[in-house]
């Protein structure tokens, strides 16, 4: 069993980027562990004052809650410690620069799940590392414009029963458990998404406002073994996406965040840059793949920092599958011929 310490030494070859990425993720770990201590010591309590809103919104649109804030500082301090050159959170309207010079950037979510801190169900924080070229130093524009496929590494820590982190460098998928006792991650193993789902996770309280093919899919899902797809399917909703793509990464299934006709929600809710892009690499360094329900999410070229994102990862096969439906709903039967040409997830 290896620590996230030796792992990251392992990876880090003569190229300096890998060094610097390796360096910024022990930072995060530290700043993982350090909010973990914090969430568990009451600032998931009822009357906790880590748990009312701040009241403001972030750059998103979204309301801040303390705890939000606490995390973006957190990150934001192990970011300066590390070679990040941008820090594009969340939280903050615009990109904050740190250290010139330096060949990172790092985009993230400090708080996933923000709407469950005071219920005392898992939350997380997501990150993307991306390089920083000569370029990006001349028109800083660019950094987080950059597509998913362009993440030297990408992970996500859940603040769970146990603080986990899943990571990926390019080279697999892996899960480290973290000690309270000793503050280390411990190597847990590589992670392979089951190919098949049994299990899907969209909020099915928007199913009036879903698009057709949408519909189609979870009803042809819910009719089970019964139905078209000759299976049962069972349904789960944290409403924190780490916890959902922890479980999904585990034992299967498929995670649907698309658009629908709620006002503002016509690319969905999930965040393209610092949301579905490192969830996204994760899943298809694990085996799965993830689509904004057509194409890979990894090809999308993001308009901005804060774009939103339809999107759809989890179990190849499943993801296909809702490819197939979202392309061409009438003809449920034939294989789509976008995904002769194109297929998902690099299939
Ligand atoms: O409340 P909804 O619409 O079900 O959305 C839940 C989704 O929104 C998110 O909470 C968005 O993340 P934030 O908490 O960082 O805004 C996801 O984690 C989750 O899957
Ligand atoms: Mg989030
Ligand atoms: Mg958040």
């Amino acid at each position: 069993m290896s620590t996230l310490t030796q792992y990251l030494e392992a990876h880090a070859a003569a190229d300096p980027r890998q060094r610097d990425v390796a360096a910024l993720i022990e930072r995060l770990a530290e700043a993982a562990g350090s909010l973990q201590r914090l969430i568990s010591t009451g600032a998931t309590g009822d009357a906790g004052a880590a748990t009312g809103p701040a009241g403001d919104p972030n750059g998103g649109g979204d309301i801040q809650k303390v705890l939000d804030r606490e995390a973006d500082r957190l990150f934001l301090e192990a970011a300066r410690a590390a070679p990040v050159a941008f820090y594009g959170s969340e939280e903050q309207d615009e990109a904050v620069v740190l250290n010139e010079g330096a060949s990172l950037a790092m985009a993230i979510d400090p708080l996933d799940g923000s709407s469950n801190i005071e219920t005392n169900v898992s939350i997380g924080t997501i990150f993307s590392i991306l390089p920083v070229t000569d370029a990006h130093r001349a028109d800083a524009s660019g950094v987080f414009r950059q597509p998913g496929r362009a993440q030297l590494a990408a992970g996500f820590f859940v603040y769970g029963p146990r603080l986990m982190l899943v990571v990926t460098l390019g080279a697999g998928t892996h899960a480290f458990g973290w000690s309270p006792e000793t503050g280390v991650f411990t190597r847990m193993g590589p992670l392979n998404i089951p190919a098949v789902a049994k299990e899907y996770s969209i909020n099915a309280s928007n199913a009036r406002h879903w698009d057709e093919p949408v519909r189609l899919y979870i009803e042809r899902c819910q009719e089970g073994v019964e139905g078209p797809r000759g299976r049962d399917f069972n349904m789960r909703w944290v409403a924190s996406m780490v916890a959902d793509a922890y479980r999904i990464f585990v034992r299967g299934g498929i995670y649907i965040y698309t658009g629908d006709r709620r006002k503002g929600y016509d690319r969905g809710r999930i965040r393209l840059v610092y949301e579905a892009n490192p969830v996204g690499f994760c899943a298809e360094q694990a085996g799965g793949a993830a689509s904004d329900g057509l194409q890979p999410i990894l090809d999308i070229v993001p308009d901005g920092l804060h774009q939103r994102t339809p999107v759809v990862f989890g179990s190849r096969e499943e993801v296909v599958e809702f490819a197939r439906v979202m392309a061409d709903p009438s003809s449920l039967t034939e294989t789509s011929s976008l995904f002769g040409q194109r297929p998902i997830g690099g299939i």
